[in-house]
């Protein structure tokens, strides 16, 4: 059976469904092939559970924290509960909804493993009928996604480990658990199975999430510490073994050894194309799809002239995030749009057709205990690209709504400065619900709004937000003879209350420091 559409999507994670809606709402036909559940990873095994399983100790620890709201509390967490919300969230990995959607938007499905076979030409396998050849008139979108890597520890592949889709579709809760890996996925489950009360052991070869600033792998080692979670780094598995009772026992390459329940591998992603038939336009199968910032794949034969090949999301491994993907996913899916139906492209920088913030502004929220957030560069990043550079960097609780948000709240954010144009390249937080600040950092740096104006941007008292305000402060005021060089950020006059919670002036100038460099 053969069919020709429009467009032609190569699987239906979050990325390959908006680049469906996008070419779909231009009035194109779209066909989108999954081989699994439409919804993808993010939906049924990563970003949903994970966030769900997480969100329930995090709430109780909020309680705690704020006198009135703890004595209220009468018991501990409830997992069973936790793991029913997370079936909730994950539809009982159902994609009945997920199918009507994608029916109600007009895109069609295709359920099966598909494969390129030539230019513009993807067949797909089914389980349940003779394979169909799907032919494009304009474009084909590979956004198949990543799978976990299993390294070649000696044990380990036969040690029937878990990967994060065990972790985070989890019905039974071991007792203990070990953990390899230092990185996301490694201190969010860290995180989760902690707060579940498992006995859970890190293995990280290095610190802890060792691509942002250095100060927030140390304040996650301690966040999992205070919640009863061993941290071992430096440490590195040597051998694996599941013995005859079950047990795993994990040997060092120290020679000390680890006894667990189950053994979590969170080591990093490897492309989705070992099956996808890339070697048919003389790519190579198995490896991360090159890109511009079209999305528009490097190196298909015979495609120089004539683009029709695009990858987006993790496959094309620009940022393993589900909202980076998206945007290329309306990036791309608005070019294919446009090419198709003879309106103009706009592939400048910052154009509706490029996917710019992918450098230098996508944004990362860990959900761990304390919370890491991070857009840009960090300092290290920013100074070996050759910028001229300033940092500023305060303790969280210098703005006294971070003490009145929980009491003991401690945390850091820093800006990384590009100290020639006088704009943010970079932000950092690192402490209890700084998720929600991120954003306006990564507007900032999108806008390339400068520093100086930015004075104009006030943050409502009394927020965490004010946390910007002593940032700028650590930057010093415009027109300030040495402004930049200011090691003392100025604590909130308007806070009470003991000084190591609510950002005392006297608390905080030791903890902030703003540096150009
Ligand atoms: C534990 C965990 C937690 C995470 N949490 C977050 C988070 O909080 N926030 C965030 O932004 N990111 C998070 N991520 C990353 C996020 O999951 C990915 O960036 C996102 O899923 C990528 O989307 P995608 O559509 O590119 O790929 P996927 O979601 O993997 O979807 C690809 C789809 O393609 C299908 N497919 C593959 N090959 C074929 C083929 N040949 N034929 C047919 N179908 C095929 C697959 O079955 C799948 O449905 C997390 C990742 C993990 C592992
Ligand atoms: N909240 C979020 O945004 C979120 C959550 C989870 C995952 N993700 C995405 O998923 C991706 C995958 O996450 P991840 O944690 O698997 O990868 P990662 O790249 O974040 O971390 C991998 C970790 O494994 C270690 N490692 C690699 N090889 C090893 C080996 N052979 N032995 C021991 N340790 C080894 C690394 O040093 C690192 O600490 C990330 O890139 C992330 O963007 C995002």
């Amino acid at each position: 059976m053969q069919r020709e559409v429009d467009v032609i999507v190569l699987g239906a994670g979050p990325v390959g469904e908006n680049v469906a809606d996008r070419v779909r709402s231009a009035g194109l036909e779209v066909v989108i092939v999954e081989h699994e559940l439409v919804g993808g990873e993010c939906s049924y095994w990563a970003c949903v559970p994970s966030k769900v399983l997480l969100r329930s100790a995090a709430a109780l620890r909020a309680a705690e924290r704020v006198p009135g709201a703890a004595e209220a509390i009468s018991g501990g967490l409830d997992v069973a509960a936790v793991l029913r919300r997370r079936d909730y969230w994950v539809s009982d990995w159902s994609d009945a909804g997920a199918t009507e959607w994608l029916d109600g938007a007009g895109i069609g499905l295709v359920r099966g493993h598909g494969r390129l076979d030539g230019p513009r030409r993807v067949v797909v396998e089914r389980d349940d009928a003779d394979p169909v050849t799907l032919l494009a008139r304009h474009a084909v979108v590979l956004a198949t996604g990543s799978d976990p890597v299993i390294p070649p520890i000696p044990g380990l592949a036969e040690s029937a480990p878990w990967t994060s889709r065990e972790a985070t579709s989890v019905q039974q809760v071991p007792a203990r658990l070990a953990i390899i890996g230092g990185g996301v996925v490694a201190c969010e489950m860290a995180t989760v199975y902690a707060g579940f009360g498992t006995e859970v052991t890190v293995l990280a070869r290095s610190g802890l999430l060792g691509r942002m600033e250095p100060f927030v792998g140390d304040a996650v080692t301690a966040g999992l510490r205070d919640l009863g979670a061993t941290v071992r780094t430096g440490a590195s598995p040597a051998r694996v073994e599941r013995d005859t009772s079950g047990e795993v026992v994990l040997t060092l390459d120290d020679g000390s050894t680890v006894t667990a329940d189950e053994v979590l591998v969170a080591t990093g992603r490897k492309p989705r194309t070992d099956a996808a038939g890339l070697e048919r336009v003389g790519l190579e199968p198995g490896d991360w799809l090159d890109v511009d910032d079209t999305m528009r794949v490097a190196g298909v034969e015979g495609a120089d002239d004539d683009p029709w090949l695009y990858a987006a999301g993790d496959v094309n491994h620009r940022a393993l995030l589900t909202h980076q993907g998206k945007y290329q996913a309306r990036a791309v899916g608005d070019l294919i749009a446009a090419r198709a139906t003879g309106h103009p492209v706009d592939t400048e920088a910052w154009g509706a057709h490029v996917a710019t913030a992918d450098h230098g502004a996508a944004p990362q929220v860990v959900f761990s205990e304390p919370e890491a957030v991070q857009v840009g560069p960090t300092e290290a990043e920013a100074r070996a690209s050759g910028r001229e550079v300033g940092v500023a960097e305060v303790a969280l609780e210098s703005a006294s709504g971070t003490g009145i948000h929980a009491d003991g709240a401690e945390g850091r954010a820093k800006l990384v400065i590009d100290a020639s144009r006088g704009t943010i390249l970079g932000a950092t937080f690192v402490g209890q619900d700084v998720g929600e600040l991120l954003h306006a950092a990564t507007v900032a740096i999108v806008g390339e709004v400068p520093i100086d104006r930015l004075w104009h941007a006030v943050p409502a008292f009394p927020t965490m937000s004010e946390v910007w305000l002593r940032l700028l402060e650590a930057l010093g005021r415009p027109g300030d003879a040495e402004a930049s060089g200011d090691s003392e950020a100025s604590g909130d006059p308007e806070a009470s209350g003991d000084s190591e919670a609510s950002g005392d002036s006297d608390a905080s100038d030791d903890e902030a420091s703003g540096d150009v460099a």
